[in-house]
């Protein structure tokens, strides 16, 4: 890729399925143009010099892995599945999942159970790396979508599919037998090996700000000095809590970025300590 140093910076973004909402809203809360119509398949953002191609997830690392489009965004179940030259190299913290063998409940418990089985899946790549991996015999089927329904068609005797809320396998009357083969959720990813062009610094920055602004909300308080140590120590921010004078005095203004899991929790805590005029506020964007 090199001799692109200038070119615009070109992405996958999935056009339909359960991660393209969510793709482009994380990538439209990152400042970049997205597209209005779920019709258009490709958007130039000349002010961000960036170019989004939108595309079936399934295909994104394909793309990508040929070096035909710089990164991408797709599921990291997608990837794996796909075989292609391409690598993680951000997860996104959205389109979470997990990905199961399932059939008839009492049928099988284990993964030892799926010898000899005829199992029906939409990701045949991540089902015979794992049978070749755990050295179990086993034939593989090929659908495009609804493979639970195989299973009752007496096409296959088990399943191998994403699961997020278990609702589908419920109607279907399916139960999961065994661990997670693995977790999945929405990734970038990136050719293996490959120079980015320079735009690409700039991208991620701002993925990774909406990231941390996400999981981080901004908390603030006001303390006695006396009472400053223990209440630092339990929001220590990023550098160091910002301490300002106030005019009460013996009292400071205490400013300092918290996770948002268990914010509540740490109000209460420096309630305890004496802490008062608590305010927890959320961030739209930061750079760390
Ligand atoms: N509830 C879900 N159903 C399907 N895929 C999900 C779900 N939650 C997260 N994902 C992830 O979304 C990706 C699948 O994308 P895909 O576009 O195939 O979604 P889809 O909802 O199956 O779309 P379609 O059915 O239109 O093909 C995978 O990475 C998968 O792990
Ligand atoms: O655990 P749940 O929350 O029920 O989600 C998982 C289901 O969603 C997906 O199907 P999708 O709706 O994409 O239909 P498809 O099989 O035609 O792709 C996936 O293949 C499962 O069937
Ligand atoms: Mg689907």
């Amino acid at each position: 890729m090199s001799g692109r140093a200038d070119a615009p910076l070109r992405i996958a973004v999935p056009n339909k399925g359960a991660l393209s909402e969510a793709a482009s809203g994380i990538l439209r809360e990152c400042g970049y143009r997205q597209r209005r119509d779920t019709k258009e398949l490709a958007l130039t953002d000349h002010e961000n010099g960036v170019e989004f191609f939108y595309l079936r997830p399934r295909d994104i690392a394909l793309y990508v892995g040929e070096g035909t489009l710089d990164i991408g965004i797709t599921g990291r179940d997608l990837l794996l599945d796909s075989g292609a030259e391409a690598d993680e190299v951000l997860s996104l913290g959205f389109g979470r999942a997990r990905f199961h063998f399932a059939g008839r409940p009492g049928d099988r418990t284990g993964w030892g159970d799926l010898a000899g089985a005829r199992i029906a899946t939409s990701y045949v790549g991540i089902v015979e790396s794992f049978l070749a991996r755990e050295g179990i015999d086993a034939t593989v089927t090929r659908l495009d979508g609804a493979v639970e329904t195989s299973i009752q068609l007496g096409v296959a005797d088990a399943i191998a599919d994403v699961v997020e809320t278990g609702s589908t396998l419920r109607a279907a009357g399916l139960e999961v037998f065994g661990e997670a083969v693995m977790t999945s959720e929405a990734v970038l990813v990136a050719r293996s090996g490959g120079d980015l062009p320079a735009g690409w610094e700039v991208f991620r920055r701002r993925l990774e700000g909406v990231l941390v602004a996400r999981s981080y909300v901004m908390m603030d308080y006001d303390i006695d000095v006396e009472h400053l140590e223990g209440a630092s120590a339990l929001t220590p921010g990023i550098e160091g809590p910002t301490i300002s004078p106030l005019q009460r005095e013996g009292w400071v203004a205490v400013r300092a970025m918290v996770p948002r899991d268990g914010a509540q929790r740490l109000m209460d805590e420096l309630y305890g300590l004496g802490a008062r005029g608590i305010l927890l506020t959320d961030i739209h964007a930061c750079r760390i």
